[in-house]
């Protein structure tokens, strides 16, 4: 069984895959914050931009088979080009659900397959994208993929110390919050001074987009 927030079709805004059209399957829930805003402040990761509580979002739902899953992405992904079908799965922590079979069939349904994850899960074989972005002190067990994408500044976190790790591409994320502005400078500075990492802006936020 497999609980969706929402699924919904969208330009993915962020990171190296700027820009491409993907369905976003939401799952549900987190390992790192309820999604109540009373937990937020003691959470392990304090910042999040989503509501990933339960599955009442755009066609949400709890689905019980990888099979069912597919036609969801099918009905979102719609009559356009089936030879340029791109998936990517977030949350909440995707992790928690994605497991070999639904990646298996939905790689046969001819998806490219993107993941979203804090990193603190290890992700099953045949992901063709993996997106890991670091939540402060908590242990990366997905040490490797196409990205790593640190949401910055985020307090004792020093980007340098993720390098070690084994990602195609380094991005920092300005921290969406009441510092907006500020966070932005400072991951400008940040990347001018040290070139191995690029700045990544949401963009979705920025033209209207989900
Ligand atoms: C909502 S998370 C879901 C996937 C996964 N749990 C994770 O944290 O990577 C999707 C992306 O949004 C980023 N994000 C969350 N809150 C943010 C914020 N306030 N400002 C900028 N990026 C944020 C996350 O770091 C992650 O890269
Ligand atoms: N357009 C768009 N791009 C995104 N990239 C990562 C997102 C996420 O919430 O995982 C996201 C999102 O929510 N919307
Ligand atoms: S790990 Fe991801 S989904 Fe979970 S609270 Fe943090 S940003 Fe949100
Ligand atoms: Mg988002």
């Amino acid at each position: 069984m497999y609980s969706f927030k929402e699924i919904f079709l969208t330009l993915q805004g962020e990171g190296g895959q700027a820009g491409r059209v993907n369905v976003f399957a939401r799952f549900a829930g987190c390992n790192l914050w309820s999604g109540r805003e009373q937990d937020r402040a003691m959470a392990a990761c304090t910042f999040c931009d989503t509501d990933f509580v339960g599955i009442d979002g755009e066609n949400g739902g709890k689905f019980p088979k990888p099979v069912d899953v597919v036609a969801a992405l099918d009905a979102v992904w719609g009559m356009a080009d089936p030879s340029q079908k791109a998936v990517v799965f977030t949350g909440g922590e995707p992790l928690l659900q994605l497991d070999p079979a639904l990646i298996e069939a939905v790689k046969a349904a001819g998806y490219f397959i993107a993941v979203e994850t804090n990193g603190t899960i290890k992700a099953p074989e045949g992901i063709d994208w993996i997106c890991v972005s670091p939540k402060a002190d908590n242990r990366l067990h997905q040490t490797f993929g196409q990205e790593l994408k640190l949401v910055w500044p985020q307090a004792e976190v020093d980007p340098a110390e993720f390098l070690a790790f084994d990602f195609e591409r380094y991005y920092l994320q300005p921290m969406d919050s009441d510092r907006q502005a500020a966070n932005t400078q400072a991951v400008i500075d940040y990347c001018l001074q040290h070139p191995q990492w690029r700045m990544s802006v949401q963009t979705h936020k920025l033209v209207g987009l989900k």
